[in-house]
This record gives structure tokens, sequence and C-alpha cells, in this order.
């Protein structure tokens, strides 16, 4: 699978053909149409089509398109998954998955449609989005139901409603059900998606919720506004200090292996395998984020 970056993934609703045609514009990694809860009921249909119209139609370049669906247990479930299909998107997102049974339900739609109209077994992509106390505790055999499966997300504000408690500032409610779906992220080797946060106006508390985040591990959050996205880009990127270290830690355990060695010190600190991993991620992320 290609390796990307996912620092952003903004939410565009289905519904709003002037945010469809210049979601593109504004720099996020991953753009995200929205067909479920930011659709009304009597939009459900209209939205399908337009997002079919704007990914058959609009140059969206080398960005990720992914859709968030409604579940199968809708009426509009099925329908969706088709014409996503159908219309070529990167990546199906379902909501409020609770088992590997909800992937593979929709996995079956996705590759009975993949066959009828001749795209190779496989193409799409899935994720799935966690929202509940059920989808929490299942959250390792949902990370693992299918290879097609290339992250999974905590989606707070559904879950926070599921557990009667809502949102603090310092995220306290969901430190336990982020870290299970780091972990499950991880274990599976995808990627690990924080949720979104409403307050748009609010940069210094957003700021925070990132920073925590992408301490905790997180490879990025989901977004709901272009206001969001120069921050998140901001705080992960690597700072000049990092990356010159890493850069050093690269050159010292070449040079080491050059005399048969496995580890070595750097102005005192040992340099092993695990730092040499977090050194090369901070010089793809650098080298991703063009600095
Ligand atoms: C709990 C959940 O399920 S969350 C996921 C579902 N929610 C969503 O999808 C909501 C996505 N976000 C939005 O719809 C909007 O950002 C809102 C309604 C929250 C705020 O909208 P606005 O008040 O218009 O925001 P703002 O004034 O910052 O917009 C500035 C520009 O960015 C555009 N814009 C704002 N949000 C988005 C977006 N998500 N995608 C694309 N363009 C956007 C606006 O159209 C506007 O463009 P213009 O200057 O050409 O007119
Ligand atoms: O994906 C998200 O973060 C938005 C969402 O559905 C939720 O929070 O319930
Ligand atoms: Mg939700």
């Amino acid at each position: 699978m290609k390796k990307r970056l996912r620092r952003t993934m903004m939410y565009v609703p289905g519904s709003n053909p002037g945010m469809l045609a210049e979601a593109h514009i504004y720099g996020a990694d991953s753009l995200m149409f929205d067909l479920e809860d930011s659709i009304s009921l009597l939009e459900k249909d209209s939205a399908r089509l337009l997002v079919y119209n704007a990914v058959k139609n609009i140059d969206y370049g080398d960005m990720e398109i992914v859709v968030r669906i409604n579940g199968l247990d809708s009426p509009y479930g099925k329908n969706d998954v088709k014409a996503m299909v159908r219309a070529g998107v990167d990546v199906i997102r379902l909501p409020k998955t609770e088992t590997a049974k909800d992937i593979l339900d929709v996995e079956k739609i996705i590759e009975e449609t993949e066959k009828e109209i001749g795209m190779p077994v496989g193409t799409i992509k899935m994720m799935a989005a966690i929202e509940s106390a059920l989808g929490v505790i299942n959250a390792q055999e949902i990370a693992k139901a299918s290879p097609r499966i290339m992250g999974i997300a905590i989606g707070a504000e559904d879950f926070v409603t599921n557990m009667k408690t809502k949102r603090s500032p310092e995220g306290i409610e969901l430190l336990y059900a982020r870290s299970q779906i780091l972990v499950a992220a991880r274990s599976a080797g995808i990627y690990a998606l924080d949720t979104v946060y409403s307050d748009i106006n609010n940069e210094e508390g957003f700021r925070r919720e990132v920073e925590l985040i992408k301490q905790l591990g997180f490879d990025g959050k989901s977004i709901i506004n272009p206001k969001q996205i120069a921050p998140v880009h901001e705080i992960y990127a690597p700072t000049e200090k990092e990356i010159e270290h890493s850069k050093k830690v690269i050159n010292a355990i070449e040079e080491a292996e050059k005399k048969g060695l496995g580890v070595v010190s750097l102005k005192g600190k040992m340099i092993d395998k695990p730092i040499v991993e977090r050194a090369q991620r901070i010089l793809e992320l650098a080298k991703a984020s063009e600095m």
C-alpha cells in the first residue's frame, strides 16, 4: 500500500456542491466527503449523486478521496457503497463500526461491485470509525478484519454520547478509547486517526488537542474546516533540531555498522535500532512536509 501522510482528513458535507468543488484547494492531506451525519434524511440520495459526480468529474489530483458512507443498517448504506465503488473513490469509511462483521458485510458489496465493473478486486480501500464502547472493545478485530483496511479512527462525538458523558478540554474521557484504538492500529500495521474538534474558532484549544494526539502517537486527525489544516501540519512538522539530530543518528549508526557494531553512543546517549527507526520516521516526515 502506498505510504501517505494523513495528518489531516477534512470532512466535506456531501450535500454542498460549492465545498465539494473547492475543498482540494486548501491543502489537506485527504478529503472525506460525508454522506452520513452531516446530511439530512431528505438529502441522502441527492448527496450521494453529488458526491458521485464530483469524484467522477473534478480533478482532485493526487489527493486521497475518502467517503464516509451510511451504515448498512440504514436504507442508504448499500447504495452508498455501490455508488462510491463505481465513482472510484480511494477509501470507503464505515462509521460506527462495532464488529469485524460490519467490515466484512461492506467489503462483500465492495467486492461484488468491483467485479461487476471489471475493477481489480481489492482496489478500493476501507477505513473504520470506532464510535462506541462495543467498537472500542473490538478495535483489534476491526483493525485486522480485512487487508483493505488502511486505518481506524475514533469518532468522539458519538463515543461520548454512548458513554453518557461529554467532551472536556483535557480529553480525559477519551484517553482509554484513544489508547485502545492506537494500540489496535499499530498491532495491525495501519493508520490511526483522531477525531474532530468541533469548536472551529477556538484555535488554542484545538492546538492543545493536536499536541496531545501527536504525543499519543496518532498519524493525524479528522478535521471539519480549512482553518484547522495549518495548525495540524505545523504541529506535526519536525523541528530543525529534530531533523539535525536524526541525521546525526543515521550517520552514527551507518559508521557503527561499517565497524560491525549494532549500538553506539552519540553525545553520551545510546543509539540502537528503535532510536534509528524514530530518526528515519522524522526524516520521512520532514521530506514529506517539504522541509
Ligand atoms: C460529528 C460529526 O460527524 S463531524 C463530521 C460532519 N460534519 C461536517 O462535515 C461539517 C464540515 N464543516 C462545515 O460544513 C463547515 O466548516 C461549518 C458549517 C462547520 C462552518 O462553515 P462556515 O461558517 O462557512 O466556515 P468558514 O466561514 O470558516 O468557511 C470559510 C470557507 O471555507 C469553506 N469551507 C468551510 N468548511 C469547509 C469544509 N469542511 N470543506 C470545504 N470547504 C469548507 C467555506 O465554504 C468558505 O468558503 P468561501 O470563503 O469560498 O465561502
Ligand atoms: O469522525 C469524527 O470524528 C466525527 C464523528 O462522527 C464523531 O465524532 O462522532
Ligand atoms: Mg459520529
